[in-house]
């Protein structure tokens, strides 16, 4: 490769990245090494077995086997998804990591696009992630699209062909002009004569030095690449030139070659089952079998590279690698080393920033392009939290009305000396006119043809016709008069100045509400009993408020918080169903590969959910405030950030969520339970303060139950951030939202790592495939 030629491949690359890949391009044969490979999706048992293979520098290299072999898991830990157990890999003169990004281009078996996208949308996005210029970007657009026969840019990938969209995802592999290309089964679903212009514009590619290393199944097209490997349940079978090996093992194709291969290892395993009984005693069974499958098969094209004892070299020393070099028999499976300790200066190099800003936009931007696809949806999302507070500005807060009550009055009345009174009829008509904002509370049903004893009525409650009823005696106002005016204390007298109440207690709201109008209208007619004594007075107390109106709304006290919880659930449930959906998409991983680092990705979510939040609050706040005019006391732009920051907080709890699990249902289940966990405890409808201590414990280290409190604190108290409360809540807001943001970065360092999945054996994704061809 010359120097112009690399200076040419290695635009967007960092000062290191260029000297590494000068010495690189020089020092090294080939560009994937692997010995004694031991790796998969569970530590405990490795499903890639002693793999040792060598890509050359500038060659073509395919990985042929049937469904399930592990073709796509070498390839991830070729790509730094997957780290390997045990043994040495070594690509482009590394360990790889996913940062290795820019160097390699990556064309995934699942799609790996958005459906959403264009093409020229989905080229730009990537691009950027590779840090490419734009003019760069609408080069390779040019040069791609009459290489691989694209539509025209502005196409939506949705409504592609299969064989459109499979180019697509090749171009954007091959858009940055990578060193080393890996195609996972770049051909399927593709016609012959395309197929054909594929393979030799990457025999192209190889001319100019250009690693390719593909995956098929069309296993004759191998024929023209200058390797092949045969791949069987996580071994390697053999690999070498296609032709050298079909002759070597005297076959007319490669798929003879293979099954001939299939075949003796089929006859050695049988043939080490029945001698198992016979290995020397003290000698592990397995190790010794796995000894004689993997070490003595080995028989690689590259013989130069195998000792005498059929074993392979080990190319590196251990100083030079972050695994041991180490076969399978010599000791049991062991794990990485530590990385950092013996961090080789290389890798160094590979260390990114922690966020790029450019990756950033260009997340962003991709997420906008998304949402700008569906304008109905944005339309929704944007004005939805504005109609829920509304309705339930409108239908929280105030008194029930129309409640069916049944007075039954039998009081005759009594003189007196300013004549007679009723104090009966005069209960009833203070409850008539008991109304709320709306119209009376109580639907008084008092024709007595309907109801004509005390044992209909409880029947009537029983059957849910009437919520309750009061029943007055005949002599209820006689004892009443004594009771208030001549202040008797005779039991009889107390006894029959009490009306019954009856009440379907069951619901709590109701039941406060006619506590509260009974209460009232009983104050008022027995007050006027006592002469000279008005209604106040009857009550030796007066309520003055500090903070809020001396009639308490519940509005006030509901809606502050609702609008936080509406800030922290849609960010909630949208992140963690987008995030898993973009995992089964594949193009997470198809992200990460480009060496955009987890915080890229964040921040990216947030800055797009965050515009979203900011025209969701310009609907939502002016409904609040002056559509049902709940008075914000404090500083607008305290209570502003109270609901950004508690959406931040829904939307990196949503990335953990979608991280962490593997399906979109689990996703949802997962998010509604964080969500009515935090709702039930945080206070939002109902005081913490009638918490048990360990659940009001629990609830002060939440940050929804900060948030409802803050936004509380600022509408109704007006307070500032000079209140200890208030600053209190934001620090624990933001914890809470590093917290999960770091976890999240840690989870998905190695996008797949056997670690988690092991513990949270739950969350386990097995591809069920068959083992036929
Ligand atoms: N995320 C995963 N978690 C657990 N097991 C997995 C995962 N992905 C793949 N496997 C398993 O690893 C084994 C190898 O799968 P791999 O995808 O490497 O096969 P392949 O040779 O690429 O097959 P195909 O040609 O059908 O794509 C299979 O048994 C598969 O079920």
């Amino acid at each position: 490769m010359s120097l112009s030629s690399v200076s040419n491949e290695s635009e967007g690359l960092s000062v290191d990245e260029k000297t590494h890949l000068l010495n690189s391009t020089h020092d090294s044969e080939y560009h994937v090494k692997m010995d004694n490979l031991y790796g998969g999706y569970d530590v405990l048992d490795p499903f890639l077995k002693n793999v040792r293979m060598r890509v050359k520098r500038g060659h073509i290299y395919s990985l042929l086997g049937p469904s399930a072999a592990g073709k796509t898991t070498i390839l991830k830990v070729i790509l730094g998804l997957l780290t390997p157990i045990s043994g040495n890999v070594e690509v482009l003169g590394r360990t790889p990591t996913i940062k290795q990004g820019k160097r390699i281009g990556y064309m995934p078996q699942d799609l790996a696009l958005y459906q959403e996208l264009t093409i020229g949308q989905t080229l730009y996005f990537y691009g950027k992630l590779m840090g490419m210029s734009n003019s760069r970007i609408n080069e390779r657009i040019k040069d791609l699209t009459e290489t691989l026969e694209l539509p025209e840019k502005g196409r939506m990938i949705g409504n592609l062909s299969g064989g459109q969209k499979r180019r697509t995802s090749l171009a954007v592999a091959m858009l940055h002009e990578p060193e080393l290309l890996i195609l996972d089964e770049p051909t399927v679903g593709v016609d012959p004569v395309l197929r054909e212009k594929i393979w030799e514009y990457i025999r192209d590619l190889t001319k100019r030095g250009v690693t390719i290393m593909i995956t098929t199944h069309y296993i004759e097209e191998a024929i023209d690449g200058d390797s092949v490997c045969f791949v069987r349940n996580g071994e390697i079978l053999d690999e070498g030139p296609p032709r050298d090996l079909m002759e070597k093992y005297n076959c007319d194709t490669l798929e003879n070659t293979f099954c001939f291969l299939c075949q003796q290892r089929d006859n050695l395993v049988n043939e080490l089952d029945n001698n198992k009984n016979d290995l020397v005693e003290n000698v592990d069974p397995k190790l010794e079998t796995d000894e004689k499958i993997y070490g003595n098969n080995n028989n690689h094209g590259n013989e130069d590279e195998i000792d005498n004892n059929n074993k392979p070299k080990s190319i590196h020393s251990d100083s030079d690698t972050n695994y041991e070099s180490t076969s399978r028999s010599e000791t049991e499976i062991k794990h990485p080393k530590k990385k950092g300790k013996k961090k080789k200066k290389n890798d160094e190099s590979t260390v990114s920033r922690v966020f790029t800003p450019i990756k950033i936009f260009a997340c962003s931007k991709m997420k906008v392009e998304i949402l700008l696809r569906f304008p109905m949806v944005l339309f929704i999302l944007i004005i939805i939290p504005g109609i829920i507070v509304w309705i339930a500005s409108t239908a929280f807060g105030h008194d029930p009305y129309h409640i069916s009550f049944y007075v039954f009055n039998e009081d005759e009345g009594t003189k007196t000396p300013n004549g007679t009174v009723h104090i009966g009829e005069e209960i009833e008509e203070a409850l008539k006119k008991f109304t709320t904002g709306y119209s009376p509370i109580f639907d008084l049903r008092n024709g007595k043809e309907q109801y004509n004893s005390l044992k209909e009525l409880r029947h009537a409650v029983q059957n849910g016709d009437l919520i309750g009823y009061i029943h007055m005696k005949k002599e209820f106002s006689y004892a009443s008069v004594e009771r208030f005016t001549k202040c008797s204390t005779n039991q009889t007298v107390v006894g029959l100045s009490v009306a019954n109440v009856y009440l379907d207690m069951s619901n709590v709201e109701i039941f406060v509400s006619i506590q509260k109008a009974l209460e009232n209208s009983f104050v008022k007619v027995c007050a006027k009993l006592e002469q000279g004594v008005s209604t106040n007075e009857f009550l030796p107390m007066d309520l003055k408020p500090v903070y809020g109106t001396a009639i308490p709304s519940f509005k006030s006290f509901i809606l502050p918080a609702l609008i936080m919880v509406i800030s922290f659930s849609f960010p909630l449930f949208l992140t963690s169903i987008g995030v898993v959906r973009e995992k089964i998409l594949g193009v997470i991983e198809r992200i990460f590969v480009t060496g955009t680092s987890t915080l890229d990705v964040v921040l990216g979510v947030i800055s797009t959910n965050v515009l979203t939040l900011l025209l969701q609050l310009a609907i939502l706040f002016p409904i609040v405030i002056y559509g049902f005019d709940v008075k914000c006391e404090g500083n607008f732009f305290l209570l502003f950030l109270d609901a950004v920051s508690i959406a931040i907080t829904g939307m990196s709890a949503g990335l953990l969520i979608g991280f962490l699990v593997g399906h979109e249902f689990e996703a949802m289940v997962f998010s509604f339970c964080f969500f009515f966990l935090n709702l039930s405890i945080s206070g939002f409808s109902w005081p913490n303060q009638a918490q048990p201590g360990w659940l009001r414990a629990i609830s002060q280290c939440l940050p929804t139950t900060h948030s409802s409190l803050l936004s509380r604190s600022i509408m109704a108290r007006g307070w500032g951030l000079d209140n200890f409360i208030v600053w209190r809540g934001f620090v624990i807001i933001i914890a809470w939202n590093v917290f999960y943001i770091l976890l999240t970065a840690l989870l998905t360092k190695n996008v797949i790592t056997p670690k988690p999945e092991k513990i949270l054996g739950i969350f386990k994704r097995k591809k069920k495939k068959d083992q036929e061809w």
